[in-house]
């Protein structure tokens, strides 16, 4: 974190400070990295984690280029967490690329010796956007690379990397915190077959690397952000999230966790925080797992 006081940051600062209520010192000594950066929901987090007081590592393929159709770039995530008074680095890496994540997270140890908390949040909503619907015989060639292959092995890769320097930050009483950005495709039909079998990588990935990680003592969740308002409820916005994650990383219970996944509305009704302007939002309603229907 940075040391200025409200006092002292200007008007810009001190209205982006006004947006979070997240205590700015929850995290402070910590670094939190961040796969998938550059916009929507890993930029959530991302911003989040800094406002708590973790130096955020924000990576994506490019850093100051706008990625995609969706724009965005991790840059600008950094540069946004330095607007609420905190502090991190942009990186480019091509998490498509097995070893290219271990390349990353061997940079991270030369020049911080550490990683305490670590987003798995990489994923292609712009290209996978069009395929909402499609039944699997309608389906391009791509589309399961982008939405099972890439994802799921960008955050294998980094478990892979990562735990050493995870098992470091629990055993010194640090967060040793992984989390997987996942949804309830993960154990029920949407959008379409590869969405949910993506997903249910993911679920599984949590799940078994938690028996793994124990004997480490890092923890391993996977979270739900809800991309669909409830009925008279404004939408969860990925600052949401990042709240979730942010209190999930400095909750004394968080190994309770491991190996489950929970929406991040259940950490909101635990934690007691509300989304970016003031709302708190109620539990998405149980779904049926075992449901044959879409
Ligand atoms: N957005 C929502 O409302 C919502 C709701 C529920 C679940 N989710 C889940 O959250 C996760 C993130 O979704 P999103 O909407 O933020 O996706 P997004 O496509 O908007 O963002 C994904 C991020 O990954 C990065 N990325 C993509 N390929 C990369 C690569 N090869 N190397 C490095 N970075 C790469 C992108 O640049 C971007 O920063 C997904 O698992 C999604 O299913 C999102």
């Amino acid at each position: 974190m940075r040391a200025e006081t409200d006092a002292k940051l200007p008007a810009k600062q001190m209205r982006s400070r006004t947006m979070t209520d997240t205590n700015p010192t929850l995290l402070a000594g910590q670094v939190a990295l961040v796969l998938g950066a550059s916009r929507s929901i890993g930029r959530g987090i991302a911003i989040e984690l800094g406002a708590a007081g973790a130096y955020v590592i924000a990576v994506s393929r490019t850093t100051g280029a706008s990625e995609g159709a969706r724009g965005g770039s991790s840059q600008e995530t950094i540069d946004m967490i330095r607007d609420l008074g905190g502090d991190g680095e942009a990186i480019a890496c091509d998490c498509a690329d097995y070893d290219a994540v271990g390349r990353l997270i061997d940079d991270i140890r030369t020049r911080h010796g550490r990683i305490d908390i670590l987003i798995n949040s990489v994923f292609l909503a712009g290209e996978f956007f069009p395929s909402i619907g499609q039944r699997i015989w309608e389906t391009s060639a791509d589309l399961f690379e982008q939405v099972v292959t890439i994802p799921t092995r960008a955050a294998y890769a980094a478990i892979r990397h990562a735990t050493p320097l995870l098992a470091d930050s629990a055993k010194a009483g640090r967060a040793g915190l992984i989390v997987n950005i996942s949804g309830r495709a993960g154990t029920a039909y949407r959008y379409n077959v590869a969405y949910g079998v993506g997903k249910a990588a993911i679920e599984r990935l949590t799940r078994d690397a938690a028996l793994d990680l124990r004997e480490l003592g890092v923890t391993i969740a996977s979270i739900w952000p809800n991309g669909h308002a409830l009925p008279g409820q404004p939408p969860e916005t990925p600052r949401y999230t990042g709240r979730a994650i942010a209190h999930l990383a400095a909750s004394p219970d968080r190994a309770a966790l491991s190996g489950q996944h929970r929406w991040s509305a259940e950490l909101g009704a635990d934690h007691g925080f509300s989304d970016e302007f003031g709302h708190f939002h109620p539990v998405p309603p149980l779904i049926d797992e075992y449901s044959l229907e879409r």
